[in-house]
């Protein structure tokens, strides 16, 4: 299967990488080698490569600038989609594209399913369900899957912010009024991977972590197993506040927590737990190196 994957260098990017089957053919583009945002360069590229699948990894993740940058943004998360869904279709190529708990309020108090109206707080949130409506109306046999909180030995993300920013003799303050699933994106990539191989049927699916969490829980968390492993040499001092002390530009939804239960009837969805300390145990060996 010839497989094109778009933001192959981000953290989503780089395990999909990882772990893709030997049989497939894969195509991986940066941003360098295709902005998604130009609509030329992505019908050139489709026509030449002709994929079977293209895996959209590409998004403008950073949740506080999009506030200020709400064109870039939407370029990326919606604009760039809709770039790849008209190419793909004109090709008839298959799209699977990932999406965000953030497209929900976070006001329920239930997990979120697929069939929950959306309802996005931010810029980021607007702009990704945007693009996720886009692709549903341009080509609606696509894959569209929701995730949360990833989390990698690659790139950023609030696992490697916390463990960057230990070690300083005062607490380290942390919100403990938002909750949701932190996902392993090692995980969601093995998914990915196994919906593809299993040609699952079309449509719009959760994937997230079991057990929903705060962010100071997820933190605690961290710092414990670290502590314990050996990453880091003295424990860590949490200091709980709310979203509204820690201030930030862009609205967090408060309880953005997502049902999995329509894929996890389908697959095993491994404990996050354990993937933070075997992200530990990576990140340990990487700096004997
Ligand atoms: N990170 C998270 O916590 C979550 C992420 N998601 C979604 O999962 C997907 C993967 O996220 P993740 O791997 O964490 O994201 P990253 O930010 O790690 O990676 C995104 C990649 O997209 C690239 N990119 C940005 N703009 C363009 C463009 N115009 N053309 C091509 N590539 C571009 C970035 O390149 P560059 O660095 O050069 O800008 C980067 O390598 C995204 O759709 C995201 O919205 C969903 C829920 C949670
Ligand atoms: C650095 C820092 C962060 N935080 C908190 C604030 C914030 O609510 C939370 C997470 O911060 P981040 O900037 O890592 O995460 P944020 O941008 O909110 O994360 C989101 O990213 C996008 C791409 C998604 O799609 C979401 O699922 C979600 O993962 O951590 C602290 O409490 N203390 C700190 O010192």
């Amino acid at each position: 299967m010839k497989v094109l994957i778009c933001g192959a260098d981000g953290q989503l990017g780089r395990c999909l990488l990882q772990h893709y089957p030997s049989h497939w053919q894969v195509t991986a583009t940066n941003r360098a080698v295709l902005d998604i945002t130009d609509p030329y360069r992505v019908k050139a590229l489709i026509e030449k490569t002709h994929p079977h699948f293209i895996i959209n990894a590409a998004a403008y993740t950073a949740v506080d600038l999009a506030e200020d940058d709400p064109e870039h943004a939407k370029a990326v998360n919606t604009d760039g989609v809709k770039n790849l869904a008209i190419a793909a279709k004109n090709c008839g190529a298959g799209i699977l594209h990932i999406s965000t708990d953030y497209v929900f309020d976070g006001d329920s108090s239930s997990p979120y399913t697929e069939d929950t109206p959306a309802n996005p707080l931010n810029i980021y949130g607007k702009t990704k369900l945007d693009g996720e409506l886009a692709l549903s109306e341009i080509l609606p046999d696509s894959l569209i899957i929701r995730t949360s909180w990833l989390f990698s030995e690659y790139g950023n993300n609030f696992m490697k912010t916390m463990l960057a920013l230990s070690g300083k003799n005062t607490p380290l303050k942390i919100v403990s009024d938002q909750y949701g699933c932190p996902t392993y994106a090692g995980d969601l990539a093995t998914a990915i991977i196994y919906l593809l191989e299993n040609h699952v049927k079309p449509g719009l699916y959760h994937y997230c972590g079991n057990t929903p969490v705060s962010w100071y829980q997820f933190a605690e968390f961290i710092f414990e197993q670290s502590y314990k492993a050996g990453l880091l040499h003295l424990p860590q001092t949490l200091q709980a506040i709310t979203r509204h002390e820690f201030g930030r530009p862009a609205k967090r939804p408060a309880r953005s927590v997502l049902s999995n239960k329509k894929l996890a009837d389908m697959m095993h969805i491994p404990d996050w737990h354990n993937a933070v300390i075997k992200v530990i145990h990576q990140l340990k060996s990487e700096r004997q190196e």
